[in-house]
Parts: C-alpha cells; sequence; structure tokens
C-alpha cells in the first residue's frame, strides 16, 4: 500500500486516479482515527504504551519513519510541487507535525526560526482541499493570517510554488495592495485566502455574501502576535464568524500555551509540538549573537562605524519607530556610506514596501526597517547581518529578529546594541536559552558622525524636523514600553542624545517634564500633602471655585520652597498651577448651556433670578393686584424660557460651526503631517487595523514635504489648544 504513494518519477507505479488517490488518501486517514482498529496505511501502528493517537509527536514521527515529503500519504499533485520547488527532505517540525496535521488534528506547532514551519501548515491545507474535493463553487475552504503584509506575500508565493498542479484558486488579501471593491468582486470565488487580519476583517464586514461557512482549516502564522493585544478585537471579530468545527494550525517560533488563548480559536485536543524544546538554544545554531554596551547618544556613530566595516555584506538593522528609521537612512543616505541603503517601514506605500522587500532579497544592501520586517520574512540570499540598534520590547521579539539571519541551514550573525540601563535584557535572554556574548566595542575604530549629522542639519532644514521627531518618538517608545525594569526613560541622557543627532536644542517634551516633577514631588511628601489638602481647601473657599497660583503659594509657605530659590525649585512650585488650570478648566465645562447672566444698573452681575425677585423687592411702593402679578411672571417665564431657547439654538450653531472649523483645520493638517508622533511608535498598518483609516500612509520621496514643524507647539497639543479656545470662548459667549 505505501508505494502507492511513491511519485511518478520514481518510475515503480503507475499513477493514480485522482479519484483512486483521493479514497486511497481517505481510507488513510480513516486508520489513523483512535477507534479504527486497523492499521494505518504509511504509518506503522503506534508504540504500544503510548495513548493512540496522542503520541509523543518527535517519537511518533521517527517512528513513522518518514523524512522525505516522497515518503508521506499526501496527494502526487502536492509532491509535484515540492518537487518542483526543490522541496525534497522534510525538517524537523514537518516530520513531527505532518503526519497529525494530514490526520486532520489540531495543531500548536513551535520551532525556531528558519526551520520551515510554512510548509508545515500548507501541506496539510492544500491536503484537505483535495481530500475533500474543494472545488471553486464551495467558496472558502482555508484562511491563511499573517500578521504583516509582506510575510502574507511571501506565504502566499509558497503556496502558490506548491500548489502549482492543484487547481485551486487562491488570494492574496493585504491592506494597501489594491482596490479593495476589485477584491470584494472576486473574493467569494477564492478557495484559499491568505490574509493580513485587518483586510480579511473588513471583508467580512463590508463584502456582500461573503461566506467562510464551509471554512475548513484556518491557520495563524505568527500566531503568538496574532493573538497578542493589539490584533485582540479583530481577531476576536473574525473568529466569531468562522465556524467551530474546523482544523487549526498556530504556528510561531514562540509559541503561545495560553489557555485562554487557545480558549478563544476553540481548539480541539490540539497537538502541541515544540520540535526545538530540548534544544540547548531557542536560536538557530548557526546564528552568532553578540551584544555591545553602547550609550545612547553614541548608538548613531555605532551604527555608522558598523556599516562602514561591513560593506560588503547584507545588514537588516532594526530600529523602534518609523521617525527613527526615516531619520537615520535620509541622513545617511546623504552621507553616502559606500553600500546602497534602503528603509522599511509601516507608513510606506504598499508597493514602494513590497518593491524594497523584493530589492532587499536580491542585493547586498543595508536595510533599515521597523519590526514590520521582524517576523517571518525570509530574504531569500541570506542577511549576513542583524544589528539592533534599539532594544527589543521583549525576549520573543529579540529572537524574531535575530532570526531573519540564519535561516535553514545557512548561517548568520546578530548585534544588540545595549544600552546600560537596558543590561537587564541580557539576563532575561539568557534564561531563555538565548546564546548571545557580550563584547567590547573597540572604540578607537568610532567613526563619529555626529558632527556630520549637525552639518546636515543645517544644510537641510527639513531634517531638523525629521531629527526631532525621531528624537521624541524614540523617548515615547522607550516611556511606553511595558517592562519598566529594562527601559527608563529618566535613565538616559537626553540632551546627549538629542545633540548626537545633531539638533542645536534638545526639544521640549511634555511628558519626561510631568515625569521629572512627578518625581521631584515623590521624592518629597510633604510637598505632595500640601497639594492635596489645601488645594481642596483652596477650591471649596474660593467663589466659583476658581483659584489664583499665588493664593495657593502664599498658603503653603514654608511647605513649599521660597519662591526665590534656585531655578530647579521653581519647578514644584508650577506643579500646582497645572492642576488648579485643570480644575478651573472642568467646572467651566459643566456650567449649564444657556444660562445668561444678568446685571444690575451699576453693571455688576446679578445671580440667576435675581432681576425677577428684584423687580419684586424694588417696586414695593408700586402696588399690583394678584392677578396681574401672576400674569407678569408668567409672562416673564415665557419670555426666559424663549430666550433659553434662542440661546440653544445660538450655542448649538456656534458649536457647530466651531466643529466643522476643527475639521477643516484637521482636513488640512493632516494633508500636511506624515504622521502624527503620537501613533509613530508602531511598525505596521495592519498591526493595528482599527486605526488605519486614520492614518496616513507617504512614500519616502516626499518626505521633505510632508514633515510639519509641531517643535513649539509639543507643550500643548494643536487639538488641546483648540479645545481650550473652544471652551474659553464659550464660556465667556454663555
Ligand atoms: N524541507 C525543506 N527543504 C529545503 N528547504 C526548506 C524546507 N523547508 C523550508 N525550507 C526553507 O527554509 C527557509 C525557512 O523556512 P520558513 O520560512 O518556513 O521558516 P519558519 O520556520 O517559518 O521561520 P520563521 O519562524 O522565521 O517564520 C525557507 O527559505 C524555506 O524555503
Amino acid at each position: 500500500m505505501k508505494q502507492k504513494f511513491k511519485s511518478k518519477n520514481s518510475g515503480k507505479q503507475k499513477r493514480l486516479s485522482e479519484n483512486e488517490e483521493i479514497k486511497l488518501l481517505n481510507s488513510w486517514i480513516e486508520s489513523q482515527k483512535p477507534d479504527s482498529g486497523s492499521n494505518p496505511m504509511s504509518l506503522p501502528p503506534p508504540l504500544p504504551n503510548a495513548p493512540i493517537g496522542r503520541i509523543d509527536d518527535d517519537t511518533y514521527s521517527r517512528y513513522a519513519g518518514a523524512t522525505r515529503f516522497d515518503q508521506l500519504p499526501i496527494s502526487s499533485k502536492t509532491k509535484d510541487g515540492l518537487r518542483k520547488a526543490e522541496f525534497i527532505d522534510m525538517t524537523d517540525i514537518q516530520k513531527a507535525s505532518l503526519p497529525h496535521a494530514l490526520c486532520g488534528r489540531d495543531i500548536l506547532g513551535a520551532a525556531k526560526t528558519g526551520s520551515g514551519k510554512t510548509l508545515a501548515f500548507l501541506i496539510p491545507v492544500l491536503e484537505k482541499l483535495y481530500r475533500e474535493r474543494w472545488g471553486p463553487e464551495f467558496g472558502v475552504g482555508s484562511i491563511i493570517i499573517s500578521p504583516t503584509r509582506e510575510l502574507g506575500a511571501q506565504l502566499f508565493d509558497v503556496l502558490k510554488a506548491v500548489g502549482k498542479f492543484h487547481n485551486f484558486s487562491a488570494g492574496l488579501l493585504i491592506g494597501g495592495r489594491k482596490d479593495v471593491n476589485t477584491e470584494k468582486e472576486h473574493v467569494n470565488e477564492l478557495n484559499i485566502l491568505v490574509c493580513t487580519p485587518g483586510r480579511l476583517l473588513q471583508h467580512m464586514d463590508e463584502t456582500p455574501n461573503f461566506d467562510c461557512s464551509q471554512l475548513q482549516v484556518l491557520v495563524l502564522d505568527e500566531a503568538d502576535r496574532i493573538l497578542d493585544v493589539g490584533f485582540k478585537k479583530t481577531l476576536n471579530a473574525i473568529i466569531s464568524q468562522l465556524p467551530k468545527h474546523r482544523q487549526t494550525f498556530l504556528f510561531s517560533a514562540t509559541q503561545t500555551k495560553s489557555v485562554q488563548d487557545l480558549a478563544r480559536l476553540s481548539l480541539k485536543d490540539p497537538e502541541y509540538l515544540s520540535v526545538h524544546e530540548e534544544s540547548t538554544t531557542a536560536t538557530p545554531n548557526s546564528l552568532q549573537q553578540t551584544a555591545m554596551v553602547v550609550p545612547l547618544e553614541q548608538k548613531l556613530d555605532m551604527l555608522w562605524s558598523f556599516i562602514k566595516a561591513h560593506l560588503n555584506s547584507k545588514i537588516l538593522v532594526f530600529l523602534s519607530s518609523c521617525k527613527q528609521v526615516k531619520f537615520v537612512f535620509e541622513t545617511f543616505k546623504k552621507l553616502r556610506p559606500g553600500i546602497p541603503l534602503k528603509c522599511l517601514h509601516g507608513r510606506m506605500k504598499q508597493d514602494k514596501r513590497m518593491g524594497i522587500y523584493s530589492e532587499f532579497c536580491e542585493k547586498r544592501s543595508v536595510l533599515f526597517s521597523t519590526d514590520v520586517a521582524s517576523r517571518g520574512l525570509d530574504f531569500n540570499k541570506a542577511v549576513d547581518w542583524v544589528v539592533q540598534v534599539d532594544c527589543p520590547e521583549d525576549v520573543a521579539s529579540y529572537i524574531h529578529r535575530v532570526g531573519r539571519t540564519a535561516r535553514y541551514h545557512s548561517g548568520g550573525k546578530s548585534v544588540l546594541f545595549i544600552m546600560p540601563s537596558e543590561m537587564k535584557m541580557l539576563e532575561q535572554l539568557e534564561s531563555a536559552k538565548v546564546p548571545i556574548q557580550l563584547i567590547k566595542a573597540n572604540t578607537k575604530r568610532l567613526q563619529p558622525v555626529s558632527g556630520l549629522l549637525s552639518a546636515l542639519l543645517v544644510k537641510y532644514p527639513n531634517f531638523q524636523q525629521l531629527a526631532q521627531r525621531a528624537f521624541i518618538t524614540y523617548l515615547r517608545s522607550i516611556h511606553i514600553q511595558k517592562d519598566k525594569e529594562i527601559f527608563d526613560v529618566m535613565k538616559l541622557s537626553i540632551d546627549e542624545f538629542s545633540a548626537s543627532l545633531g539638533l542645536p536644542m534638545t526639544p521640549k517634551i511634555r511628558f519626561i517634564d510631568q515625569k521629572r516633577r512627578s518625581q521631584k514631588m515623590s521624592a518629597n511628601p510633604t510637598t505632595f500633602l500640601a497639594l492635596d489638602s489645601s488645594g481642596d481647601e483652596n477650591v471649596s473657599n474660593t467663589m466659583d471655585g476658581e483659584l489664583e497660583v499665588g493664593d495657593f503659594k502664599e498658603s503653603d509657605q514654608g511647605l513649599f520652597p521660597p519662591i526665590d530659590n534656585p531655578s530647579s525649585e521653581v519647578e514644584d512650585a508650577v506643579a500646582p498651577t497645572r492642576i488648579l488650570k485643570k480644575k478651573k478648566l472642568k467646572i467651566n465645562v459643566h456650567r449649564p448651556v444657556g444660562t445668561r447672566v444678568s446685571f444690575d444698573d451699576d453693571g455688576n452681575p446679578l445671580a440667576p433670578l435675581a432681576k425677577l425677585a428684584d423687580i419684586k423687592t424694588s417696586n414695593d411702593a408700586f402696588v399690583v393686584d394678584k392677578d396681574e402679578k401672576n400674569e407678569f411672571y408668567k409672562k416673564r417665564r415665557e419670555e426666559l424660557k424663549q430666550a433659553d431657547k434662542e440661546d440653544k439654538l445660538l450655542n448649538r450653531n456656534r458649536l457647530k460651526e466651531k466643529r466643522k472649523e476643527k475639521m477643516n483645520k484637521m482636513k488640512k493638517r493632516a494633508a500636511k503631517e506624515t504622521q502624527d508622533d503620537e501613533d509613530d511608535i508602531s511598525e505596521s498598518e495592519e498591526e493595528r487595523p482599527q486605526k488605519r483609516s486614520k492614518k496616513f500612509v507617504d512614500s519616502d520621496s516626499d518626505i521633505d514635504n510632508k514633515v510639519e514643524n509641531k517643535f513649539n507647539t509639543e507643550s500643548i497639543s494643536v487639538a488641546e489648544q483648540e479645545e481650550l479656545a473652544l471652551k474659553l470662548l464659550s464660556s465667556l459667549q454663555s
């Protein structure tokens, strides 16, 4: 029986008809079921003391003895595709997982980067649909989800190669690539979808009759990333629209074992296949990993020197944000290091992104990238070096970044620039079985670049804005990191960092100022006490709850340092001002709409309805009868009601106008701005699908025109300024 699966090219067997082959494959699957009682066809029966169907997988595949693809019970079409693409021998993860996957089991596959996980899930996808005799009229039979567009495109290419001889229709659905309306017309005819989560959900939401109810196999490549919080909402929405009865494959080099995650996906007794779990290292053995202590202000000097020393290598450089990537790419390009430079980040137009990805695959060059290139990508002409200029957010991120080199059987090297404040990361890497060697940088060979950058910034003013943005987004990226033991923005030499980018002055950063203030306050607990107790007291003692800064200082003399003390202490005195200003604003916001302030003859404001009371009291000499008085009050009440109505209408119109104005302003700003600093920490658009519509993509070529100078408004954002103005205006008018 086993021989019947031998390929046509072996010359020993007549090729089976499609029907015969499918029948045979299905009977093999049947024989693998725990209660079948019959002997498996191509794999021997399980070991005597192992529970049927739940055998330790390494043993299972070794026992099964299949080491080559052509020994597997798979269709001749898939075998032909594999042979044509020159895939002959299986890798460990393929050997371990394919027998189970082909039997229809759910798989949690974990194996080192570059170890061939892609084929471990693509082959069973093709086989399942083949055995089910899937045709175009059946619609979507399998969905393969990738966290990034580039990885999606790469998976699609491998699928096309291996599935070359099958008749399935497959489509790549990734954002920014094609007009979504064109996709909508064809998506219902596709059998296999390779997609990013955002685009898939868009089709689920918008494409009429988009139907996944017959889905057979769902695959999450880089599963831990897709199950991460960044994709949580999108993925939940997708899963809710898929049938529960299906086969599910989750693959990653850093696999999730969270029961919650697995429950979300309704996995049925999944096979957890971690082929390298016993390995002494979590990264490929052929990867040489080093780390160098590099202070923040020397990172660019070190990077420049590194590039100049490796002009014949293919180098992938990771930086923490799009702005960092843009700044380093644009400035280094002007400085001409002697090797082609490229950049890749989530804000680029998709065509350009794909173009750069393919160019980097083919040519020796330096690619500056965000984490958009950190997972799954297989740059087919090996990357020689992975340089991590900015520390990865966690161990998993490190493993995926360095995994872009040393793939399959090739070797590779990596270097991590680590700041003295981040040394804990090395401990974490060590405990995660990452063999990394700390080496000393040869500072004698360091080629300083900061002076050249300063000159560039003078010559090209746009670069100054790029530098400011790079500076701000880097600090913000550190500020928002979860692991505060490693990432502490307050430990950074901020002025020196600014100077190292060539900036003449350190940009002002609000969150750092605030942090400094709160640090000072927490260092002096009495300051806090004074702020809380006296602040409240003052609020209740003053009319309208508004306070003057002076009130505060006066009442707390002795607790706060004297005002004429050195300037550093003046900051302490400023802190209460901010809080009080906020209180003041709050009160203004809550003033009821339409409240009219009346004035007496001397121009003094009267309490609401005092005018009515006044009529009564000031006219006590004037005798009116009761009915007349009632009539008078009724009329006044109606007048007031009417006035109130008018006020409300006026106010509504005014707000409408304001909103319109604000929208116009925002639109204008949107057109100009490359991107918002706040949102710049992330890598790729598809990683934040919910926000996509609000963001803008632009090409590198028009960076110069699109960057707007926000330097001076850093302390208070434009949106905040507008909001403030709006509130002030409305409070004045009312
Ligand atoms: N059986 C095989 N024979 C020869 N080459 C293979 C085989 N399986 C995979 N490869 C090659 O190994 C490289 C890495 O494979 P793949 O991209 O599937 O790795 P991966 O485990 O998914 O990596 P990552 O964790 O980075 O996503 C690719 O170039 C692929 O063509």
